[in-house]
């Protein structure tokens, strides 16, 4: 490890007062960033101090990582930009592991910072506090849940370190790690480059959509099914451009749920196989020219299909490759093939840009006991005579809740399908798009993440919180129903809203959740959570179709 020169001050000259803290600071907000993410410790305080000095982002804390990786992946997801996540070495950091783990598994570029062990003290022989196996350790950790990691410990090559990881995680939109050794962090550092981006082969992206374009003229019933990096790389404008001149009917995945808000495209709605809509299944199932677009190839995408997708029949955009039946295209970016599909799209179909997908509306006002499928349709509602609210939605039922309220902006792991973005999702929505969001949460998740809410008050945050609380782990009760250990207390979260800040309310009834919602929506004051109390045994139609593919689809395998 290479100290700084004595000669600090003619360094500071060539690097205009800029430290490597600074530096980084810049080159996050250069390539999009707009908010950190972070909650402190000894090894990071050094950088925290110069997150909240320099001003560069405005920094928000949160209460345990795993929040913090959470609101950086939503930040991230929203705004197809990078999510940044500053935590201390060891114990911070590797509490964060789970929630960059999902941010790698869909797709989305967070940035971890982590502060790190200085010179000195990493010479010093002794085990220091929050180290684990070696001074390596969490480097070598990170490096598994990420696509590209550097540790900051030679100011020389500091900028270019900080310009290759940073522009990887924008080309590959997968999370990246950067540790920065506390006693580096005031070092004088010169601007951090920008490199030259991996550039699309125009070339081979026009043979690419030929060759596409023939295959879906030359199919009978051609359909285009579109993922997850259509929002990750801000394609869905020139997506549904496409879309519009192809004429070919459009589904989107588990995944994808939430895409083309706002979009006007032949959108048939989601894709879940025998658990969704019977022709949106049909459409993409016997469909003998599939185009995938930036597609997860996962059992949640797939998992439930009524018959396996012909993947010979199908052509694949993924990771910025082009996969045919027996051949491929390599290095082709997702945004170039879009380009020059559009640059030779005719009308292949006569699927016009069809109205939004079917949505239940009109919850009668009476006070019979709420089901979870109600509260989509009193959303609905509220929507449709207020406008649409973005949506975080955690995992449970919470999650197929969201997939029956109409199109909006939508946040949630729908792949790798931890539980706990919901609430800090939430947050992350209220700093990065400065809208209300609603947040769909069981009460298992909230016992995890829920209490990020108290965090609301200090930074005026105003998000309106559905608890779904059926006492119960009830989306593992309908995979393995009558065990006792899916029964949880009952928490009254109600209650707890006015100690953190908010209001609470709790209701049982459909008239109940009509009055609570408008009162929320009325009240930008400060968070709204509106319990649920909702029967144990009883799921979304979304689950409960899903859970019965699921089911039947092993009984179809065991015989
Ligand atoms: C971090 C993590 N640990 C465990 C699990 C496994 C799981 C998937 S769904 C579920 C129950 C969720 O209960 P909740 O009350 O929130 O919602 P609902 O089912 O509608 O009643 C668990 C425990 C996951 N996915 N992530
Ligand atoms: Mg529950």
């Amino acid at each position: 490890m290479q100290d700084f020169a004595p000669g600090a001050a003619v360094e500071s000259r060539r690097t205009n007062g800029r430290t490597l803290a600074t530096a980084l600071l810049d080159a996050l907000k250069d390539r999009g960033a707009r908010q950190v993410f972070g909650l402190p410790g000894d090894f990071v305080l050094p950088f925290f101090r110069a997150v909240q000095e320099s001003a560069i982002l405005p920094l928000y804390t949160l209460s345990h990582e795993p929040s913090v990786g959470y609101a950086a992946d939503a930040a991230a997801r929203l705004g197809s930009t990078l999510g940044v996540a500053v935590v201390t070495y060891g114990a911070g950091a590797l509490n964060m592991v789970n929630a960059v783990a999902q941010a790698y598994a869909e797709k989305s570029p967070v940035v971890v910072i982590s502060g790190g062990p200085g010179a000195e003290e990493a010479r010093m022989g002794l085990g220091l506090h929050h180290q684990v196996k070696s001074l390596n350790s969490q480097f070598e950790i990170f490096r598994e849940v990420t696509c590209a990691q550097a540790i900051l410990n030679d100011p020389d090559t500091a900028p270019f370190e900080i310009a290759r990881v940073l522009d990887t995680a924008l080309s590959m939109s997968r999370p990246v790690y950067l540790e920065i050794p506390r006693d580096l962090v005031d070092r004088p550092c010169p601007r951090v480059p920008r490199l030259a981006l991996p550039q699309a082969d125009a070339t081979a992206a026009r043979a690419c959509a030929r060759e596409i374009l023939d295959r879906l003229r030359a199919a009978e019933r051609p359909a285009i099914l579109i993922g997850v990096e259509a929002r990750r790389y801000g394609l869905e404008g020139k997506l549904a451009a496409l879309c519009r001149a192809l004429g070919v009917p459009v589904a989107t995945t588990f995944m994808g749920r939430g895409l083309f808000a706002g979009e006007i495209l032949p959108l048939l709605g989601t894709y879940l196989g025998s658990a969704g809509e019977p022709d949106v299944a049909e459409a993409v199932e016997g469909a003998d020219c599939l185009l995938m677009l930036g597609v997860i190839l996962s059992d949640t995408n797939f998992g439930v299909s009524y018959r396996n997708i012909d993947l010979r029949a199908s052509i694949r955009a993924f990771d910025g490759a082009v996969a045919f039946s027996h051949h491929n295209y390599p290095g082709i970016l997702l945004e170039a093939l879009v380009d020059a599909l559009a640059e030779i799209a005719e009308p292949i179909g006569s699927a016009a840009a069809a109205p939004s997908p079917r949505y239940t509306t009109g919850l009668v006002y009476d006070d019979t006991p709420l089901e979870p499928s109600d509260v989509a349709t009193a959303l609905n509602d509220l929507f449709a005579t207020s406008g649409v609210m973005p949506i975080a939605a955690d995992v449970g039922d919470s999650l197929f809740v969201g997939l029956e309220v109409c199109e909006t902006d939508l946040v949630a792991p729908g792949y790798y399908a931890s539980m706990g973005m919901g609430v800090p999702a939430g947050l992350a929505i209220c700093t990065a798009t400065g809208r209300r969001p609603v947040v769909l949460v069981g009460d298992g998740a909230f016992q995890m993440t829920g209490w990020e809410l108290g965090n609301c008050r200090r930074y005026g945050w105003a998000p309106i919180v559905l608890v779904l609380n059926n006492r119960s782990w009830e989306m593992l009760r309908c995979f393995q129903p009558d065990q006792p250990y899916h029964d949880l207390d009952d928490w009254h979260f109600a209650q707890m809203a006015v100690p953190l800040g908010g209001e609470g309310v709790r209701v049982e009834t459909r008239a109940q959740l009509k009055d609570a919602l408008a009162a929320a929506y009325r009240d930008g004051r400060s968070f709204q959570l509106i319990e649920v109390m909702l029967p144990r045994g009883k799921t979304s139609r979304s689950l409960c179709r899903y859970s019965a593919a699921m089911r039947q689809l092993s009984v179809l395998k065991d015989e």
